[in-house]
């Protein structure tokens, strides 16, 4: 009931009428206030709703699960206290509560409760993996190790320390999307600190060989940091199988909350990193700053749920994507997965259509919401830098869609996708002179084109 209650205000608030186009220019301030809406309005704003894109952009972000958000209200209503207050019970509730959420997000990693930091998200949990570690052993070592695969805020945060000094070696991948494991083991020096590579690319979902990185480091002894936002609660994972030193997590990749993540640090043997945040010395010194108990608690009930459904998740998912890939290659051909076809997260089919621009391939499916790669580098038009990585030509690049399946994806959705998908790239093909070209037979490559 209170679950309905808050979706009616949030579709009153959907209804409210937009800030006045003078008010807004005036820098007036401009306060909401919603009118009372009918319900027919309601409905009509339900109707809206429904007729939107369908969503096919799990690894951008995924819906909240229903249960999650149960979870998380009465945080926000009747038991608001601030988990850092120790002279009330309100205090002391929403301390519970978060303690809770941390052994929630501990379970489905295989850690220790302690070994848990809540934050704002993977963005803020790697930034302080990578820039806390190095900047705690500087010293004695100055030297860190990611992949050109890594999400942005993984190498955001290796060239801020390569301005401070510090040297980054960005390994290669192979054409699969996985690392050659020699290549690391020789890039590993006495003076490496840190190796941090992502669990599941949020691009083509490929999945690292954790366990093989692991091992290599723990006998190197140096850290090994996995950025695992797309693999926890989807894939198993296992700190201690896999001698994870650290791990970062993000709420909204598994039907959690925005604005919410952990990071995972090993105590045994424990490791040192330096805070970046200065404050009241909340989570242990390692993040200052209120934590927000709701969501702490959106995060642990969502990794309680994914722990305890992954098996259904993960038939569910493999099941819709396979019916996906399918479908596509069934009815079309010059489609290229991109990635590794086994060592992959299923719910992530990253497919190039050979000549087909990408753009305007993304433009005719309007009612698919999929992307070309992330979501963070959607707005450019460059290929991306991940499917470069890999050796995939400037061509094939510029075609890629991603197409990210979850826990409340249907198959009357998978299979609308596939026929929107097929419909558009034949329309595009037919008005391609280079696919007219390929039908007759000219190898396009011989062609000499002429230079500019
Ligand atoms: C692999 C990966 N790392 C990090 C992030 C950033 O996560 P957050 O949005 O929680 O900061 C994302 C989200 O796009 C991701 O896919
Ligand atoms: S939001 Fe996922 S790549 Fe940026």
């Amino acid at each position: 009931m209170a679950l309905v209650r808050a979706g009616r205000a949030a579709l009153r608030l959907l209804g409210a009428p937009a800030a006045p186009a003078a008010a807004m220019g005036s820098f007036r301030t401009f306060t909401a206030q919603p009118e009372p809406v009918e319900e027919e309005t309601i409905e009509k704003k339900g109707v809206v709703m429904r007729g939107a894109p369908m969503y096919l952009d799990m690894q951008a972000t995924t819906p909240m699960d229903p249960r999650v958000v149960d979870a998380m209200l009465p945080f926000m209503t009747e038991q608001y206290g601030n988990p850092h207050s120790r002279t009330h019970l309100y205090g002391w509730e929403a301390e519970e509560a978060v303690e809770v959420a941390r052994g929630q997000v501990a379970s489905v990693i295989g850690a220790d409760a302690k070994e848990i930091i809540f934050t704002s998200g993977a963005t803020e949990s790697n930034n302080l993996a990578i820039k806390g570690v190095a900047q705690f052993y500087k010293d004695k070592k100055n030297h860190v190790i990611t992949t050109q695969t890594d999400h942005k805020c993984v190498l955001d945060s290796c060239r801020y320390l390569q301005q401070r000094g510090f040297e980054v070696t960005y390994l290669p991948v192979q054409k699969n999307g996985l690392i050659d494991l020699q290549q690391l083991a020789d890039a590993i020096r006495p003076e490496t600190s840190l190796v941090s590579v992502m669990a599941v690319n949020n691009e083509i979902g490929v999945v690292q060989p954790l366990a093989d990185i692991g091992a290599l480091c723990r006998e190197k002894k140096v850290f090994f940091h996995t950025d695992a936002a797309q693999a926890v609660g989807k894939i198993p994972i296992d700190v201690n199988q896999m001698n994870i030193d650290l791990l970062s997590i993000s709420g909204h990749k598994l039907y959690g909350p925005k604005g919410i993540g952990a990071i995972y640090i090993r105590r045994r043997p424990r490791v040192r990193l330096e805070a970046q945040m200065s404050g009241g010395g909340q989570e242990r010194g390692l993040r200052s700053g209120t934590v927000p108990h709701f969501l702490a608690v959106g995060l642990g009930a969502a990794c309680d749920i994914a722990r305890q459904e992954m098996g259904r998740d993960q038939q569910h998912i493999k099941r819709l994507s396979d019916r996906l890939y399918n479908g596509i290659t069934q009815q079309l051909e010059g489609v290229v997965l991109n990635g590794d076809p086994e060592a992959r997260y299923w719910g992530n089919v990253n497919l190039s259509f050979a000549y087909v621009e990408g753009e305007s391939l993304l433009m005719g499916l309007k009612d698919v919401a999929v992307s070309s790669g992330s979501a963070c580098t959607s707005a450019s038009l460059e290929p991306s830098y991940v499917l470069r990585a890999l050796g995939v030509e400037e061509d094939m690049a510029h075609t890629s869609i991603r197409f990210g399946i979850g826990r409340f994806t249907t198959e009357a959705e998978v299979d609308r996708a596939v026929e929107l998908t097929v419909q558009h790239v034949n329309k595009l093909r037919e008005m391609s002179p280079l696919w007219e070209m390929v039908q007759e037979g000219i190898d396009i490559k011989t062609i000499e084109w002429a230079q500019h």
